[in-house]
């Protein structure tokens, strides 16, 4: 592998960084071997069939199971945000309040502020959550994620729970925040044109490690009439099992 100047290869500049990770639940080894890097502000979606392992993956990233087994180690940075189907909001805390939550420093309202307004909700300060609908519930917590600037961002089904319309908005709302923050950033979804929209490589999670793994390079704004962005769909739900394809040895392509 190519090293920089600092003899630093890719690898080791990686944000997540992962060998051989291994999750059981009894009997049951959901995560089996895992391998996986994420370079600094890339866009990653992970997919996978229900029960597959996908939330456990991420909880092991945020730091949140400290049952896992990693044989050659997980390596994820302290500053992750993570942000999950439901928002999550403190409902005794203003808007203001709950993105600022934990900050820090004399700088920390401005920035609370400046994050509210970056998703649409400037002058909403002062409001209660409950007086929000999911889906500015849910911008909240996507500001209150990218305040602290983390250079990782996990997401798990964070518009599951929204209307299609709304889930549209979010599309264009998080791929501007990512573009604009640069963190790196972990989604999780059972929806194969929201991996397609939004990712920059799209992962499959199946029989506990990644059996797919495959860069979108689809020109901007995504197409979903064009070729390629079909030919792709297509190869994802196959690796998905929709179309009763069995799924052969891992499919790899570089970036
Ligand atoms: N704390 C736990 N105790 C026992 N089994 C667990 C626990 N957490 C997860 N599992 C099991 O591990 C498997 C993977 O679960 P996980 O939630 O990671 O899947 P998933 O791919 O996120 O699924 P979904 O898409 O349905 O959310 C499931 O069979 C689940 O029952």
């Amino acid at each position: 592998m190519a090293a920089d100047a600092r003899g630093l290869t890719e690898e080791d500049r990686a944000t997540v960084r992962i060998e051989n990770l291994v999750r059981s639940f009894g009997d049951r080894r959901v995560l089996d071997g895992l391998d996986l890097s994420i370079a600094p502000g890339e866009f990653v979606a992970l997919l996978g069939r229900s029960g597959s392992g996908k939330s456990t993956l991420l909880r092991a990233l945020a730091g949140l199971d400290h049952e896992v087994a990693g044989g050659g180690g997980l390596a994820a940075p302290d500053d992750v945000s993570v942000v999950f189907q439901d928002a999550r909001l403190l409902p005794w805390k203003r808007l203001l309040g709950n993105v600022v939550l934990g900050l820090t420093g004399p700088l920390a309202e401005e920035r609370g502020r400046a994050a509210l307004a970056e998703v649409g909700l400037a002058g909403r300060e002062r409001a209660w959550p409950v007086e929000l609908s999911g889906g500015e519930q849910q911008r909240v917590s996507l500001a209150r994620s990218l305040v602290r600037e983390p250079r990782l961002l996990l997401a798990d089904e964070p518009f599951g729970a929204l209307d299609a319309l709304t889930r549209i908005r979010m599309h264009a709302l998080l791929r501007r925040l990512c573009e604009r923050h640069r963190p790196a950033v972990l989604l999780v979804t059972h929806d194969v044109d929201e991996a397609i929209a939004l990712a920059d490589r799209v992962l499959v999670l199946d029989r506990g490690r990644i059996a797919a793994d495959l860069p979108v390079r689809l020109p901007a704004p995504r197409d979903h009439a064009g070729a390629e962005y079909t030919a792709l769909r297509a190869r994802l739900l196959d690796r998905l099992g929709v179309r009763g394809t069995p799924s052969t040895g891992p499919e790899e392509e570089a970036a």
